[in-house]
């Protein structure tokens, strides 16, 4: 398999959530070109499901990629850059693609014992795939008793594991506010309610949840990535609206900081005499990786010579994070070494990582250390 060429054929077709049309008829052109005798698949909205039914199975075990773009505008150089005006995928799922590929050509061409579900799941970056998908039947009938997954880190040199037992990411939710007040012109302030002053003074106000309410000892984010409001530079602004993620370690965490942000929202309606619209949009559960698989992948790793780094917990978040809240298993990073992160638009990991991977992630199912 050119896992290259499919790595940067999948790079030029990048789709949002739930729209990756081309991306799923791809992956099934790919997995219809394998040897198909001990090959199951099915489509679940717009994923994938595919079984590979095993020699002498016990037990069915998981592997979860996820297939999703963002909505970034590529400046990579790449002479296979995004064929998707505004769209690229600038965090890495093309490679995870590829590997899940490729995963599936060597259960394909070698056996193993066991039974495996290879997941191709849509819509990651949002409104989050994973729930709906863990929740139907066609997951349901096919449910693994062991699931992982993997995610590029440009911050770890090519094909490093990176990996720890327990929490490893954040809790999310994403975070949209309308706020609506009275326009006006622009020399008469006292005559309006300027939500460009309203949204500003909250953007600034909530970092106080962060450095003021939250136990220094925890930790959290709140992030607003996007702001938008008014319609003209003299006029003053009758809405505006805020777009965000909020980010915790634990779900109590996450509780506490939405009731501290609620209680912002309410002064700032009462200072300001306005109104605001409170949406949390897509909320995700945290990684958590299961303490015994965790070490026993790690001692795979390690007596097999594949490089493995123990990190820290991060604040990204997953929706991974549900699968692993039913199903024991882990999510570990995998080094790309890429100057520019995750979401960037110019992000460039090495492609040398893949074929890593996949060793890597065969090399564990085949072994029967998993059990
Ligand atoms: C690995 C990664 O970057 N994941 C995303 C998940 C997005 C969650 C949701 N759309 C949000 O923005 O809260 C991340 O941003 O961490």
């Amino acid at each position: 398999m050119d896992y290259i060429g499919i790595r940067r054929a999948l790079h030029q077709i990048p789709e949002l959530g739930f729209e990756e049309y081309k991306t799923q008829a791809f992956l099934l052109n790919e997995i219809n070109h394998l040897p198909q005798d001990r090959l199951e698949v099915k489509t679940w909205r717009t994923g994938i499901l595919v079984k590979v039914f095993g020699t002498k199975p016990d037990r069915t075990l998981g592997y979860r990629c996820d297939i999703d773009g963002l909505p970034v505008q590529e400046e990579t150089g790449y002479s296979f850059k995004s064929e998707h005006e505004g769209c690229m995928h600038a965090c890495g799922h093309d490679f995870h693609m590829t590997i899940a590929l490729g995963l599936l050509e060597r259960l394909t061409t070698h056996p193993i014992k066991d039974d495996v579900i290879v997941i191709f799941q849509p819509a990651e970056e949002g409104p989050g795939g994973a729930l709906p998908m863990l929740q139907s039947d066609a997951f349901r009938a096919w449910k693994p008793d062991m699931i992982f997954a993997l995610h590029i880190a440009p911050e770890y040199p090519a094909g490093t594991i990176a990996i720890k037992e327990g929490l490893l990411f954040a809790n999310t939710s994403e975070l949209f506010i309308d706020f609506k007040g009275t326009g006006g012109h622009a020399a008469y302030p006292h005559l309006a309610n300027d939500m460009v002053v309203a949204a500003s003074a909250f953007v600034t106000q909530i970092q106080s949840i962060i450095s003021r309410r939250l136990n220094p000892l925890d930790a959290g984010v709140i992030t607003i990535g996007k702001i938008t409001g008014g319609t003209k530079q003299n006029i003053i602004a009758e809405q505006a609206r805020i777009e965000g993620t909020i980010r915790a370690l634990s779900p109590e965490s996450m509780t506490s900081i939405k009731d501290q942000i609620e209680a912002h929202i309410a002064g700032i309606e009462a200072a300001y005499q306005c109104r605001a619209a409170l949406d949390y949009g897509a909320n995700y559960y945290q990684v958590y990786n299961n303490y015994v698989l965790t070490r026993k992948f790690m001692a795979f790793c390690e007596n097999e010579g594949h490089g493995l780094t123990v990190c820290p917990e991060a604040m990204t978040g997953e929706d991974f994070g549900y699968f692993l809240k039913e199903i024991p298993g882990f999510m570990f990073w995998l080094g790309v070494d890429s100057e520019y992160g995750l979401h960037s638009s110019r992000l460039k990991p090495d492609e040398q990582a893949i074929a890593k991977a996949i060793e890597v992630i065969f090399g564990f199912m085949a072994s029967g250390e998993h059990s």
